[in-house]
């Protein structure tokens, strides 16, 4: 595997009961890139991000993350091995600040622990700092700076979802997987997206991206999977998935675009 790869995930599978929701799917992501993963309503998608995240236990697959075998267990210790990811139904926590949401994205890198948290030792105390200006970097790198004190709830849904990507860039990813990041936005927030997205991507990161709005993942993505039944039926830059019959026809057939 090359240096610049960042993601090699090989024939992953997974069954619900009597539904395979994934059969033998694998994708490859080099540093640098926006991936995007479409397809239909149940195609599929979540259960991905999910099985790659830890959520949900693959019952097939093979992973290699940063050139390393790579097994998604624990979403704490993904979030350690270099994924940072949000969700499709904002999970933020509401009563505390948009700061202090940064900040607890943050502690997955820190070392003083619990026990320099519970004692607030002196380590504990220059560490918190650090992370208490990084946070507030980040949070004026996804262009919500002037909310840092503001309780997360507060917050309007376009800026709730870029504090959720903010939160994700503090943990230090190798990998963002974004899960529907335009969901519910208007028209101005999905411009704002957009070129946040190409910021991180400028600034060498690489991106997964699940989007429904299929007009901001072909302008966006480097390279598609498409998804159709748990099947990948298509993968390619934008323009070659677009034309692919198989993909016009899973989209067709659903009424969806
Ligand atoms: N925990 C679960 N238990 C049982 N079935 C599940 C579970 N999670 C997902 N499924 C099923 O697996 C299939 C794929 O669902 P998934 O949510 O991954 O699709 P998706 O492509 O993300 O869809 P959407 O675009 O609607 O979010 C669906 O048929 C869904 O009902």
């Amino acid at each position: 595997m090359s240096n610049d790869t960042v993601l090699k995930v090989q024939g992953v599978s997974k069954r619900f009961g009597g539904l395979q929701a994934l059969t033998d799917v694998g994708i490859t992501i080099r540093r640098g890139q926006v991936y995007g993963l479409i397809g239909p309503n149940g195609a599929g998608k979540t259960t991905f991000f999910n099985v790659l995240t830890g959520l949900y236990t693959p019952d097939a697959g093979s992973f290699e993350l940063d050139g390393k075998p790579y097994k998604p267990q624990a979403v704490h210790q993904v979030a350690k091995a270099g994924i940072a990811r949000t969700f499709q139904n904002i999970r933020l926590f509401a009563e505390m600040t948009a700061l202090e949401n940064v900040m607890v994205g943050r502690h997955v890198r820190t070392h003083s622990g619990l026990f320099g948290a519970i004692f607030r030792t002196r380590g504990f105390k220059a560490e918190e700092d650090a992370i208490t200006q990084r946070a507030r970097e980040l949070l004026d790198y996804v262009g919500i700076g002037k909310y840092a004190d503001f309780r997360s709830r507060t917050l309007s849904y376009g800026d709730q979802r870029r504090l959720e990507i903010a939160r994700a860039l503090a943990t230090d990813p190798q990998l963002i997987a974004l899960d529907e990041p335009a969901a519910g936005m208007n028209a101005t927030e999905k411009v704002q997206l957009r070129e946040l997205i190409d910021r991180i991507r400028k600034d060498n990161r690489t991106i997964l991206l699940i989007e429904h709005d299929v007009k901001l993942v072909m302008g966006l993505c480097d390279r598609v999977t498409v998804l159709d039944y748990g099947k990948q039926i298509a993968e390619g830059t934008p323009a070659e998935v677009q034309k692919n019959p198989k993909v016009i026809e899973a989209y067709l057939g659903t009424g969806e675009h």
